[in-house]
């Protein structure tokens, strides 16, 4: 199976955005300046805070079509007036790690690319008397309500714990959470422990940023999350619902502008950092120590050249625009791992041994560089034997570099040993490993017959093959959730996508039909991306 890669530059005609139901505008109104940081300033220069009631320069209306409109209005009478919002949609990408998975945990560089699986969130209001919110994740068979009045508003508002929306998070706050977890004490308490723990795990996460960014004048809400990312399998599925989370609370708290045609690249830039940053505290409580490579090319897409050195910055992510088609196959163990645990496995046996982990480390850092640098170069060509193979050596000593970490599984291990007996490419674990997924770049001119006989065999030992393209889109939004998607749909050519809709799409294959950002042929019209490559 060939994978390919999609056109980075100029892949939408933007012409064609903007049309059809509902275009959302920046909400940087009239009145509204930026500080020069990207901050919003309201009029008395003070900054735009995150909650719902600071939205001097951000309000907005419906034209009833579902296109928001700038306007200004005295601040004592906005909450009073604010129109209901429409349901809507955001999503984002899996990703494959193709270099410096572990090491990126460390400070060292990572190259990783968004794949076109992807999770789905869907976002609906409800009416002002319904004060609660839910989070409903049927994939992991999670269904929890809680009354936002009861929610501990008072201890995330105080002056020495508040957060905004442009703040930089990098630690979680203990008293935070120690704050959240009377509200996890009833969840799915009919649940096997292991199973409670993964949601107790998801809500906390919600629960963190929600009351960090949000204020008791929160709308009552629905968040219902489907995904076609298998879990836990090192295609970053908890990076993808960090993402949602974080852009769909942002959207709501009208502290972003666009996606919109047109949008200086710059701007759009500033808002996939500010969605990005609030992702990674989602991450931060899901992983323990995410590095945010995750979350970083869920937002982002494309692929990317990420580094963290410092965890009190931003991490330095370089796009890797020219990203080559890399003919990829994509194996799941259907082993399913623990990123927290593999990456505290790591940081116990660096403890231990400090200087040996410290240069497997160093050496995983050059093989990433060396590899950055071989793909840019103008002669690197995905049909030559040679280029490939000079590229395969590379993650033929990556993966040995895992292994050497304990990162492996014999599962992936049998994969590696399947491919190499055929001669048939050069294997890696991708992601976290312990389990998961590992990724074969094909040797050119494989016979079909071998591949074949691979595929056979990994069907017959339980593995499951995804066919996938590197390098598509990041963070999209769907704003009102209205598609042309070739199925029932309204006099204006678009389905209105409803939860009982969005609930009954059968698998995969449904949730792609329903929502997909890509309906098979391009790019749908409908969702719209941040556009940041220049
Ligand atoms: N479809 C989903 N619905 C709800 N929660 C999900 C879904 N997919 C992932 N999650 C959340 O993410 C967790 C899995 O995250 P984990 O980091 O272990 O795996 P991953 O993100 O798939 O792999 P990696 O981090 O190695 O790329 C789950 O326990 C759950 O909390
Ligand atoms: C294992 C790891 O490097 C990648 C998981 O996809 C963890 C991380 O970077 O947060």
């Amino acid at each position: 199976m060939t994978q390919r890669m999609m056109n980075t530059v100029g892949f939408h005609a933007d012409a064609e955005h903007g049309h059809g139901h509902g275009q959302f505008n920046p909400y940087i109104s009239s009145n509204g300046n930026s500080n020069g940081n990207g901050h919003l300033q309201e009029p008395n220069g003070h900054l735009n805070g995150s909650s719902g009631v600071t939205l001097t320069l951000t309000n907005g209306t419906t034209n009833g079509n579902g296109v928001l409109k700038p306007v200004s209005r005295p601040s004592h009478d906005r909450r009073k007036s604010t129109p209901m919002m429409p349901t809507f949609m955001v999503s984002a990408p899996g990703k494959v790690i193709v270099f410096g998975e572990h090491a990126v945990v460390h400070g060292k560089a990572a190259i990783a690319a968004a794949i076109s699986l992807r999770s789905y969130l869907l976002v609906t209001t409800l009416s002002k008397s319904r004060r609660t919110v839910t989070l409903r994740f049927p994939d992991i068979d999670l269904n929890h309500t809680w009354n936002i009045d009861s929610l501990p508003w008072d201890t995330f508002s105080h002056p020495s714990k508040k957060k905004y929306y442009y703040d930089l998070v990098t630690t979680l706050d203990p008293e935070l959470v120690a704050a959240i977890q009377p509200f996890l004490a009833n969840i799915s308490t009919d649940k096997s422990p292991d199973l409670r723990k993964v949601h107790q795990n998801s809500a906390g996460s919600f629960l963190y940023m929600f009351l960090s960014l949000g204020s008791q004048s929160f709308p009552g809400c629905q968040y219902t999350l489907r995904s076609t990312i298998p879990i836990g399998a090192g295609l970053g599925s908890s990076a993808t619902i960090a993402v949602c989370m974080s852009a769909a609370l942002l959207l709501q708290l009208r502290t972003l502008s666009g996606p919109h045609p047109d949008q200086p690249a710059d701007e759009a830039r500033l808002q996939i950092e500010r969605i990005n940053r609030w992702a990674f505290v989602y991450e931060m409580f899901i992983h323990g120590n995410p590095s945010g490579v995750d979350n970083t090319v869920a937002t982002q897409g494309k692929a990317v050249e990420f580094q963290r050195t410092d965890y009190n910055k931003p991490p330095t992510v370089r796009p890797l625009w020219d990203f080559p088609e890399l003919p990829l196959l994509l194996v799941d163990t259907k082993t399913p791992k623990s990123t927290a645990f593999e990456v505290a496995k790591v940081a116990k046996l660096r403890e231990k041994h400090p200087k040996l982990v410290g240069a497997i480390l160093d050496s995983v850092h050059k093989v990433t560089k060396s590899s950055a640098d071989m793909i840019e170069q103008l002669d690197f060509d995905t049909n030559s034997e040679e280029s490939l193979k000079e590229l395969g050596e590379l993650m033929t000593i990556n993966h040995g570099l895992l292994v050497s970490l304990g990162v492996s599984h014999p599962r992936l291990e049998r994969v590696r040993e399947l491919v190499d007996h055929e001669g048939i490419g050069w294997t890696k674990l991708t992601g976290a490993g312990g389990g998961g997924c590992s990724i074969t770049l094909l040797r050119p001119g494989v016979s079909r017959e071998k591949l074949d006989r691979l595929e056979q065999r990994l069907d017959e030992e339980g593995y499951e093959k995804f066919e996938t393209t590197l390098g598509g889109d990041g963070v999209g939004v769907l704003w009102p959730a209205v598609l042309k998607n070739g199925m029932d749909e309204d006099h204006e050519g678009g389905m209105e996508i409803d939860l009982d809709k969005f609930l009954s799409a059968q698998g995969n294959e449904g949730v792609e039909k329903l929502v997909g950002v890509h309906g098979g042929v391009g790019e749908r019209e409908g969702w719209k991306f941040w556009r940041v490559e220049s």
